[in-house]
């Protein structure tokens, strides 16, 4: 048992998907897992093992942006074992050619929060996805012919900002979308040395004002869950 999780230390599979939306994680073990159990429910952040085509996997909801993102990752990794980190997130599109539902493999995720530059004394480290997952997730969306787009993304620590035209500075520099935890992933996984990957579908347009809804997101998004359950 860890602060922020209460499973036993065996309750949690090596493989780990990771949505934000803690009803996404039971959507996500509801509808893909062979005999999920519920571990988790410390703060309602649901948390479920089960199997995929006969494979041990959890999935862990992790609340919204960097921080609390860290938490799980950090207890996953440390207290449970946990080796390949699969964030399932939405992501806003900064591009006119990515559209509502579209998926985006994040190569790498810059990022607005401070805490990487807290760690590296002032330094920008570059948070990258891990080329073994990222290429096996290329290979599982070509033979499920699920387009994808791939890229850059930005992990932001404000959902809300100050000036609705803020993305385009990023836009203009060629990244993809905007979310709110994969630089925390890819960074707290290379300290750690497991592998990591976030697979993002697009839920709203900056650049045309589109939106899906929170069902939608919760219960919807399945193609990036079938390309992370391919993955694993
Ligand atoms: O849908 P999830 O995985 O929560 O991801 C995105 O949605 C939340 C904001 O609505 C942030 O956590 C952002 O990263
Ligand atoms: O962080 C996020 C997630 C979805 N859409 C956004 O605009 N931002």
């Amino acid at each position: 048992m860890s602060l922020h999780i209460k499973a036993q230390t065996n309750e949690i599979a090596e493989t780990v998907l990771l949505p934000g939306d803690p009803l996404r994680a039971k959507w996500i073990a509801e509808t893909y897992f062979e005999n999920p159990k519920c571990y988790n429910d410390v703060r309602n952040m649901f948390g479920y093992t089960g199997t995929y085509k006969g494979k041990k996997v959890s999935v862990q909801g992790t609340g919204m942006g960097l921080p609390s993102f860290s938490i799980y990752a950090h207890e996953l990794i440390n207290d449970y074992g946990a080796k390949k980190l699969i964030r399932v997130g939405s992501a806003g599109s900064m591009q006119k050619d990515i559209e509502l539902r579209d998926v985006v493999l994040a190569m790498s995720a810059s990022t607005n929060s401070a805490i990487n530059r807290n760690r590296f004394d002032g330094g920008d480290f570059a948070p990258t996805a891990s080329f073994n997952l990222f290429q096996k997730a290329v290979e599982a969306a070509k033979s499920r012919s699920i387009q994808i787009k791939a890229g850059n993304v930005l992990s932001s620590d404000l959902f809300y900002t100050d000036q609705k035209d803020d993305y385009k500075k990023w836009a203009a520099y060629n990244v993809l979308c905007v979310e709110m935890e994969a630089a925390a992933l890819y960074s707290i996984a290379a300290k750690f040395g497991v592998e990591a990957l976030a697979i993002l579908t697009i839920s709203d347009s900056l650049v045309t004002g589109e939106v899906t809804s929170a069902e939608d997101r919760e219960t919807t998004f399945s193609k990036m869950i079938d390309i992370a359950l391919d993955v694993i």
